[in-house]
């Protein structure tokens, strides 16, 4: 298997010269053990319940020094596939992190490299899809400060995506399945290891990575803005065979009053709220799987 860390060529040194495990460092995997499982929610309950769980809790940092929690309150949007997936077609085989921007403004008292490296990221991009955002839409009639004032920082997110190597390679699984994106604009940071698609009359064509650009998307607000001038494309991501592959997507969003609306004549799409979007999205894919997107909004 062929690895390509991202940090393989700055760490290079590291990884030359002759060097030998100790015999109990090397990878053998011994046995599977089970941590001890702590619920966070005793500690809520009677004094008896509560005494227990920090009993057991302690037990398991002295015996172990690790161990297990539920009900930890920490959003369970780290997402691992599509758990609601009927069928293969609606499987993701990829993990996912979102972070909204606001959150990360409220880690106070974080100041890990992680949160620096994370809001530098957020805030360049915020700016590139402003700029971006307003020079497409100079031709359309729309306000010039429509952007700025519906797209503050807080409304839009970023997503950390993580595509392990996939053992079950074939056409039918994907790593992100074909979608579009709900958004104004998309910014696509990803890493070399290639499996970008996107679908263009018809035909899925293969993005080819450069490490000295990031990738826009048009998104479904922006076509519907545009009144179906710039097109939100499906685009889908391959199941990497051997090497994992990352990316950081920077997703352009209104805040949910927002009112989208078709700028030119005669309009192909009614008036609808971001919120209105959102909650229509959440409605088809409960009841069909799938997002069924601004068609919805035809007139
Ligand atoms: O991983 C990629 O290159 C694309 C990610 C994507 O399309 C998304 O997160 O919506
Ligand atoms: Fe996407």
């Amino acid at each position: 298997m062929s690895i390509d860390p991202p940090f393989q060529e700055t760490c290079n040194a590291l990884f030359k010269g002759p060097f030998v495990r100790a015999e109990d460092e090397k990878f053998v995997v011994v046995e599977e053990c089970e941590l001890p499982l702590i619920d966070m929610k005793c500690l809520t309950l009677g004094q008896k319940e509560r005494e227990k769980c920090i009993k057991k809790m302690a037990e398991a940092a002295s015996e172990w020094g690790f161990f297990q929690v539920v009900n930890h309150g920490i959003s369970q949007e780290l997402s691992l596939g599509n758990p609601d997936a009927t069928c293969l077609r609606q499987f993701s085989w990829s993990e996912a992190l979102h972070i909204s921007l606001a959150d990360i403004s409220r880690m106070d008292g974080y100041k890990t490299t992680l949160r620096s490296t994370i809001e530098a990221f957020a805030g360049t991009a915020a700016t590139l899809a402003q700029s971006l955002a307003e020079t497409l839409a100079q031709n359309l009639g729309v306000k010039s400060n429509y952007f700025g004032e519906y797209c503050t920082p807080n409304t839009s997110y970023l997503r950390m995506n993580r595509y392990p190597p996939c053992p079950f390679f074939s056409d039918q699984v994907c790593g992100l399945m074909p979608h579009t994106d709900s958004d104004f604009l998309t910014i696509i940071y990803q890493d070399q290891t290639g499996g970008l698609q996107l679908k263009k009359q018809g035909r899925w064509l293969t993005v080819r990575p450069n490490p000295q650009s990031v990738i826009i998307n048009i998104g479904d607000l922006f076509q519907v803005l545009s009144n179906n001038v710039f097109r939100s494309m499906e685009h889908r991501v391959l199941a990497p065979k051997q090497v994992e592959r990352f990316s950081v997507a920077y997703f352009y969003c209104p805040s949910y009053d927002a009112v989208i609306q078709c700028y030119g004549k005669p309009a192909m799409y009614r008036k609808f709220s971001f919120r209105e979007y959102k909650q229509q999205i959440q409605k088809d894919v409960q009841a069909t799987g799938d997002k069924v997107g601004v068609s919805r909004f035809l007139l």
